[in-house]
């Protein structure tokens, strides 16, 4: 047996950011070019952006939908954000977990925080900062999804979103978007080797120290 091979348990591998900072950008990008990690799809109350697809960025439901699997204790956690609601549903991910499946979250600090108070010895968080605030404006305006409003709000909540950069495992400033990419994808790659998560290697070093 190669030690590559070995069969090892997934992680949950969390991105956040201010707004803008570029997260949706570099989870895209590790999606498409790592197939053993999996987008976690949250369910939210707010409505589709253009170029979103329902089931694939989000699970778009209603806020009726959304209370009753509140009630049903269908989320491993959920938040209010920006007046939405959004949620992770988490019987899919307890059960590809197991299977050596990675998942990417999405989520903000509130998230991370519940997220590894559940489940820490599978969660890897990583919190992605922008090279500046004006650098972070120029980002919102230039992706123009969101109005003058929006971006405002977005602005005056990122100084309080940077505040919980401590509460991450690793920090990275999204300068250039490829050496972001190439450091964040760097992590991943390390966390899988965690000699905890590598659940084959008992059986493993079992066999390669008998007799
Ligand atoms: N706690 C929690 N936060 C989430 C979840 N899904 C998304 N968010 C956060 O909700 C915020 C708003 O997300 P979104 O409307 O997609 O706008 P974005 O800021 O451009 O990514 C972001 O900070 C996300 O990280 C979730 O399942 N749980
Ligand atoms: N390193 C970068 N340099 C310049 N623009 C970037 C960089 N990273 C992301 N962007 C752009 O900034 C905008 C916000 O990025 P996005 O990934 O949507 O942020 P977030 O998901 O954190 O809100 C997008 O238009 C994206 O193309």
């Amino acid at each position: 047996m190669a030690s590559d091979t070995l069969h090892r348990r997934g992680l949950m591998f969390i991105l956040s950011s201010p707004s803008g900072a570029g997260k949706t950008t570099i989870a895209r990008r590790l999606l498409a070019e790592d197939p053993e990690i999996a987008l976690s799809v949250s369910a939210t109350t707010r409505p589709m952006r253009p170029g979103e697809v329902d089931g694939k960025d989000y699970h778009f439901v209603s806020q009726d939908e959304f209370d009753r699997m509140v009630e049903a204790n269908e989320f491993f956690e959920w938040a209010h954000v920006f007046g939405h609601s959004y949620g992770t549903p988490k019987a899919h991910i307890r059960a590809g977990l197991k299977e050596g499946q990675d998942f990417l979250f999405d989520i903000d600090w509130q998230g991370t925080q519940q997220l590894h108070q559940k489940a820490q010895a599978d969660v890897v968080r990583v919190f992605i900062l922008p090279p500046s605030l004006d650098e972070l404006r120029r980002r919102l305006i230039g992706r123009a999804t969101d109005s003058a409003e929006v971006i405002a709000a977005r602005m005056a909540r990122a100084q309080a979103e940077i505040s919980h950069w401590d509460g991450y495992d690793y920090v990275v400033v999204n300068d250039d978007v490829e050496a972001c990419f190439t450091q964040v994808a760097e992590i991943l790659r390390a966390e899988r080797m965690r000699r905890t998560r590598q659940t084959g290697l008992i059986d493993f070093v079992r066999e390669l120290t008998r007799g």
